[in-house]
């Protein structure tokens, strides 16, 4: 049979978002591009500022999903605080605004994805690379927790590599009420602890409680058992057991890790060939000497 035109679908299918959307306020244009993915409550994007060409990954959220006042309080929240940062490491919040249909939330554009990209791709990464992205996701957390933010969200694919390699931490679900940081719940400790679990991932190329069986990976954080391969050299075993104990208080601090032995006996490079994100990368560290 003939191929059926699909036009009479066209027809019907309400675009969720026009291809040009207009910033009322500024009379600015944006050009919708391509679809980024999903996150939490929204679609989102790469947008084209149409007045200069710059690009943005933008969280496009249906006012719809945001009917009800807590939601969209907690989106309100989430803006203000985002705007109020300004860290190298931290992703970018650049502008919003709303219309009828959506709010869009306007942040930094990181072509090169996020460390999950990476990881999937190269499956496990060399000490200098994970010095490297280390020493910046810490940076971040360092920002935050001085502001008396908690990220409670850290993951390989929340780090988003921005232009020239920088990591970037996004911000999808912090804490960010002062009292929170004193509550047994959440301390710092904890953003520590996801961190272990990043550099243990980077290093060996699955997470440290990975299991078959859900109860199963609990019982395993809980008693915190995992292996510790002898692919690893001493450092990080001793770096990754240093950050990965039970109790909160007997965790590195991100100040401890940064004078740990990981670090002071070990090359970091200053940055990464854009090779990286696929092979291992040859990197000429300074000569002993
Ligand atoms: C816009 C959301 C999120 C993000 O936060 N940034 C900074 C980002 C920056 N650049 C590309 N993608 C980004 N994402 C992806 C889009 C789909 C899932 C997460």
């Amino acid at each position: 049979a003939a191929a059926k035109p699909n036009r009479s679908k066209s027809e019907h299918v309400k675009p969720e978002i026009a291809q040009v959307v207009v910033d009322a306020k500024t009379g600015r244009s944006y050009c919708k591009g391509k679809l980024l993915g999903k996150g939490g409550f929204a679609r989102c994007y790469e947008m084209t500022d149409l007045a200069n060409n710059k690009m943005y990954a933008v969280k496009v959220i249906p006012q719809s999903r945001v009917s009800k006042p807590h939601q969209r309080e907690k989106i309100i929240n989430e803006i203000e605080l985002h705007k109020s940062l300004q860290h190298k490491h931290v992703v970018k919040f650049s502008h919003h605004f709303e219309d009828q249909d959506n709010i869009y939330i306007f942040l930094e554009l990181c072509s090169r994805k996020s460390l999950a990209h990476i990881w999937k791709a190269r499956h496990t990464l060399t000490d200098p690379e994970v010095r490297y992205y280390l020493k910046q996701i810490i940076s971040s957390l360092k920002y935050l927790h001085n502001k008396g933010i908690l990220h409670r969200d850290l993951k390989l694919g929340i780090v988003f590599i921005g232009r020239f390699w920088a990591g970037k931490v996004s911000l999808h679900a912090v804490f960010f009420t002062p009292e929170v940081l004193n509550r047994q719940g959440h301390g710092t400790e904890s953003d520590v602890w996801s961190l272990g679990c990043v550099v243990y991932t980077l290093l060996c190329g699955n997470p440290p409680f990975e299991t078959l069986d859900l109860k199963e990976t609990y019982k395993c954080i809980k008693e915190v058992r995992y292996s510790l391969p002898p692919s690893l050299t001493p450092s990080a075993q001793k770096l990754i057991s240093a950050i990965l104990q039970k109790n909160p208080s007997d965790r590195l601090t991100l100040d401890q890790i940064l004078a740990h032995e990981y670090f002071t006996k070990g090359f970091t490079p200053e940055k990464l060939p854009p090779s990286s994100c696929v092979m291992v990368p040859e990197l000429n560290p300074p000569s002993p000497a």
